[in-house]
Formats: C-alpha cells, sequence, structure tokens
C-alpha cells in the first residue's frame, strides 16, 4: 500500500519528502510499521517502552550489571538483552562521567547506539541525516560540541566491545557515531510522552512514556503543525519498539505532500517552533506556522480561554480514543461533547481547532463506517454544519467499501466487501435523509428531526427504474443539492458556511451502486 500510494520526491531546497500517488480519502490505513531502533526513558521497559508503573502483573527485571536499564518483564529482557550489551548502552550507561558530562544528549546516545546495532550491513545507513548543518552550527538548539562529546562517548562504548567476534557488526568510526546520532536528532519520533499524564486516559491508554523511535518508512515524512496523516503506536511485548500505524487523515490529492506532526498539535505556535528546535533542531517553515507567525503581533489569545482549554483537552482525550481503532465510536462521542461544549462557550465553528476536531471526528466516523458502527444515532446533538460533514464521510467510505464490492481487490478492500453493505446503508440513508430536510427548507433542521433522519427508511420511489442514471445526471442532481444546501446554510448562519463535504465525493458517485445512485437522485429530485 505504501509503495503504490506514496512516493519520495526530491525538494528543491535539498532533501527529500513524501508525496501522495492518488487520492487517498481520510482514514485510510496508509502503512504499519515496525520499530528500526528505539530508546525508552526512565520508567518504562527499555524493549517494549510500556510504562513499567502500569504494567499488569510481572515485575520489572534490571540489567544485572549496569542496574540502569529495566525491562517490564523477563519476556523484554530475554528479547533485549543482547542488544544492550551488545551496542555498548550497557558500558555507557555504567559511566557515571558520560553521563554527566551528555546528559542531555544520552537517550539520543543510546538510540544512536542502538541504531548503530540495528543498521550494521542493512539500509537504514540510507536515513536522512542533517549532519552538516548540525555540524556546522547552523541548527537551533544545539553546539556542534555537545555533539561531538557524546559521538566520542558512543565510540567509546562501542571500542570497549568485543566487536569483531560478532560476525555482523562493524566497529565505528568516529564519523560513524556522529552520523548516526546526527540521523537520531533527524529522524526519530517521540511515542507520545504527552498522553502519560492525562487524567481522562487512565484505564491502560497513558501507557508508554517518552520513547525515541527511528521508522525507516515514516522517516521519509516531513512534519506540518496541520498534518494529513496521524500516527499511532501499538505496544506489544516482547518486541523492540511499538508498531507504527500511519492513517490519513483529510482527503489527500495526487502530488500533495503526506506530512505528520512531530509534536503535539494543540499547543501554540511558540511552543510548537520551541519543541521542534529542542529536538528535532530545525525551525519549521510550515503554512499553519507562517500564518501564525505573521498573525503573532496583533494576536488576542485571551478571549479565547474560556473554551481553549476544554478544546485542547477533548480534541486530545479524541484523538487519542481514535489511535485505538476499536475505540472509533467513543472518539466519536468525545469528539461529539467537545464540539457541543466548545459551542455553547461561544467558540466558533470555524476556529482552527475546530477545523482540528471536525479532521478527528471525521476520521471517527470513517472508522465507524469501515466497522459498521453506528455513527448517525450521535446526530441529534451535533451542530448542523458538523452533522452534514459528518455524514458525507460516513457515506463517502461507505461508497468506497460499495466500490470494494464491485471491485473486489481493489486496494486492500477486499476483505470488508461481505460487511460492506449494511455500513453502507446506513451511512447512505442518513446522508439522504438530511439532504432532503435540507431540500424541504427545514432550516435550521431541528435536533429531533435529525435524530429520525439517521434512522427514517429511505423511499425509492420517486426514481422510476427506467430513469438512466449517468454520471453526467448524478453529478448534476448533486450539485443542485449542494447549491441549495448551501443558500439555506448561508441564509440561517451567514456567509462562509458551506457543506463542502458532499461534493469532495462526487468524483466517486459515478463508480458506485445503483442503489446509492438510485438513493441520491431520489433525494435530489425533491428539489
Ligand atoms: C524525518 S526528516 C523528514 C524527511 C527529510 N525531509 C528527508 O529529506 O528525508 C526530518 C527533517 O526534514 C526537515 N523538515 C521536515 N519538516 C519540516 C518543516 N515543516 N519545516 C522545515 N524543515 C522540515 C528538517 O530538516 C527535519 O530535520
Amino acid at each position: 500500500m505504501w509503495a503504490s500510494c506514496s512516493r519520495r520526491e526530491a525538494s528543491p531546497a535539498g532533501g527529500s519528502f513524501r508525496v501522495a500517488t492518488q487520492l487517498l480519502p481520510a482514514g485510510w490505513l496508509l502503512l504499519k510499521e515496525d520499530a528500526v531502533a528505539c530508546a525508552s526513558g526512565p520508567g518504562s521497559c527499555r524493549n517494549c517502552c510500556i510504562l513499567l508503573q502500569v504494567q499488569d502483573t510481572d515485575s520489572p527485571a534490571a540489567c544485572n550489571r549496569c542496574r540502569m536499564v529495566l525491562w517490564c518483564s523477563d519476556i523484554c529482557k530475554k528479547s533485549d538483552f543482547l542488544r544492550h550489551m551488545q551496542c555498548g548502552e550497557c558500558w555507557l550507561m555504567l559511566q557515571s562521567e558520560a553521563r554527566a558530562e551528555i546528559q542531555d544528549l544520552l537517550q539520543e546516545a543510546c538510540l544512536a547506539l542502538r541504531l548503530w546495532h540495528a543498521s550494521a550491513g542493512s539500509t537504514t545507513r540510507s536515513l536522512c541525516s542533517n549532519e552538516a548543518l548540525l555540524m556546522s552550527q547552523g541548527a537551533p538548539g544545539i553546539l556542534p560540541e555537545q555533539l561531538q562529546v557524546a559521538a566520542k562517548w558512543m565510540q567509546a562504548s562501542i571500542g570497549h566491545l568485543d566487536v569483531p567476534s560478532w560476525d555482523h557488526l562493524q566497529p565505528a568510526s568516529a564519523p560513524d557515531a556522529a552520523m548516526y546520532l546526527c540521523q537520531v536528532i533527524t529522524n526519530s519520533l517521540e511515542v507520545m510522552p504527552w498522553i502519560a499524564p492525562a487524567p481522562a486516559l487512565e484505564g491502560g491508554r497513558g501507557r508508554f512514556s517518552s520513547a525515541a523511535v527511528i521508522y525507516r518508512h515514516a522517516s521519509e515524512l516531513n512534519h506540518s503543525c496541520s498534518p494529513n496523516v496521524i500516527y499511532n503506536f501499538k505496544h506489544r511485548k516482547g518486541q523492540n519498539g511499538p508498531q507504527m500505524a500511519l492513517r490519513s487523515i483529510k482527503p489527500v490529492a495526487a502530488g500533495e505532500p503526506l506530512t505528520i506532526s512531530y509534536v503535539n498539535v494543540l499547543a501554540p505556535v511558540s511552543e510548537r517552533q520551541g519543541s521542534l528546535c529542542a529536538r528535532h533542531k530545525f525551525n519549521c517553515t510550515c503554512e499553519r506556522c507562517c500564518k501564525e507567525l505573521a498573525a503573532q503581533p496583533s494576536g488576542s489569545g485571551s478571549a479565547c480561554q474560556s473554551w481553549l482549554g476544554g478544546l485542547q483537552d477533548g480534541i486530545h482525550a479524541a484523538s487519542m480514543l481514535l489511535f485505538e481503532e476499536d475505540d472509533a465510536a467513543g472518539a466519536h462521542a468525545q469528539a461529539l461533547q467537545t464540539w457541543c461544549a466548545a459551542v455553547a462557550k461561544g467558540c466558533p465553528e470555524t476556529h482552527p481547532m475546530m477545523l482540528e476536531l471536525s479532521g478527528v471526528a471525521r476520521s471517527a466516523a470513517c472508522v465507524c463506517a469501515m466497522h459498521q458502527k453506528e455513527v448517525l444515532v450521535h446526530l441529534d446533538t451535533w451542530g448542523i454544519a458538523f452533522a452534514g460533514h459528518h455524514i458525507s464521510a460516513a457515506a463517502w467510505w461507505a461508497m468506497r467499501l460499495s466500490q470494494g464490492l464491485q471491485l473486489k481487490h481493489d486496494q486492500g478492500l477486499s476483505v470488508l466487501c461481505s460487511e460492506a453493505g449494511s455500513a453502507f446503508t446506513t451511512a447512505a440513508v442518513g446522508l439522504c435523509n438530511l439532504l432532503k430536510l435540507l431540500m424541504d427548507g427545514s432550516w435550521p433542521v431541528k435536533q429531533e428531526q435529525l435524530q429520525e433522519s439517521a434512522t427514517m427508511p429511505v423511499e425509492l420511489t420517486c426514481c422510476s427504474s427506467d430513469n438512466e442514471l449517468t454520471p453526467a445526471v448524478l453529478s448534476q442532481a448533486i450539485a443542485m443539492c449542494m447549491a441549495k444546501a448551501n443558500r439555506l446554510l448561508q441564509a440561517a448562519y451567514g456567509p462562509g458556511h458551506e457543506v463542502l463535504e458532499m461534493a469532495s465525493f462526487l468524483p466517486y458517485q459515478v463508480h458506485a451502486s445503483q442503489e446509492l445512485a438510485m438513493q441520491i437522485c431520489q433525494a435530489a429530485s425533491i428539489i
């Protein structure tokens, strides 16, 4: 999937980035990937990264030699012990002088040693690196001397190993050590340290502490503070580092760069820029940062304070729930609650954080549709613009699934084919009924009507079977629906309110099943 949906492209400014090779819908699972190397922070298992205080039954096991490194269980110790010894980490941890001299780079140095160990003779040497910049005083937040001291300690750690007796490893020179260190600084991802203390996420969700992990494919993705791809981590006892999954959260056009966020996107611009400097040593030039930095002098943040905190926490909690696919319905409910609370406190629906929230909710709706979970039951309390957004996301997914029914092996959807029918129908019914309400002119739609619309049966009688359903007819019908819906929306709420998402699935409905086509036409024919 990864290779067929994306490719690497050279950046004119140097380096490269990954772009989509086809239109990627929101909610698509793009990649699952194991870690190349990982180094957890103190208080968590050195192998699987689980926080030691939340692990369930096993007792932590310590390294008998350095006594500095802990594993959550004998299973993880057994899996990681040789690596810990063979990469020189154990020796490094024993050196109190080293720990004092490179304390700010100790985790990076351990990860670099583990990367060296993992990559001997393999492909990770091709990981990108900002070495030239880092070593020439050009990078923010770090001095080349600090890197050189850390590289010196790494080399000493490797030098103390009996490397030639392990035939798959090569001794690392000083420049090699520096290269691995710079690769780590350029590419390592932090395993969500900010989720650990969140009280709303107790009960096994805030399971990782701050671990730094290197993934081969994910390291090709540039950062954006408004990313179109999210990543999550799956903990597996006995495995070195969590497994990462990448999922699109917005539709991504062919040719558009795929981006993830290396930091917490909910933080204000100064904090995001600060974290990127501190951890990754670059100044972010993404579109959102440029806009927000340009607007900063006249910005008035204080008026937002009453709803900002709740909104941040709510997006955060919903995102975390969404990371666990099984909890998509929970993520959706959390997003719903957050949306309503923020609106009630006067937050404008067009605020960038509300857009972030709608991204999370839309993804949740997509995942629910995929798994045939009832996504429409929550509609009674959604804001109307959001409801349209939400139903159409589910309907859009349902259509993709119905395509899968016809195309079988199309893009990995075949496994879902046999189950697609009911999700498709539920979502399509919801969409058509919402359209009907809009067309009937009952605007703004009342909560009870919305609730009803999710369960109302759709009559197919308006569309006679001898009507020819060509793509052009369908497009025209949808366009008319959209225009009318938007006129109503704008009359009620003013300019800038649009049911945009329905348009976004237009190119797909030409492939949709006859049944769906009839339903759409029927809704449209009420105009
Ligand atoms: C993990 S790599 C991403 C892929 C990399 N661009 C490459 O050439 O393979 C991270 C590096 O890309 C660059 N980068 C990524 N996102 C950026 C952004 N939003 N602004 C500026 N530089 C960025 C920085 O040099 C950063 O250290």
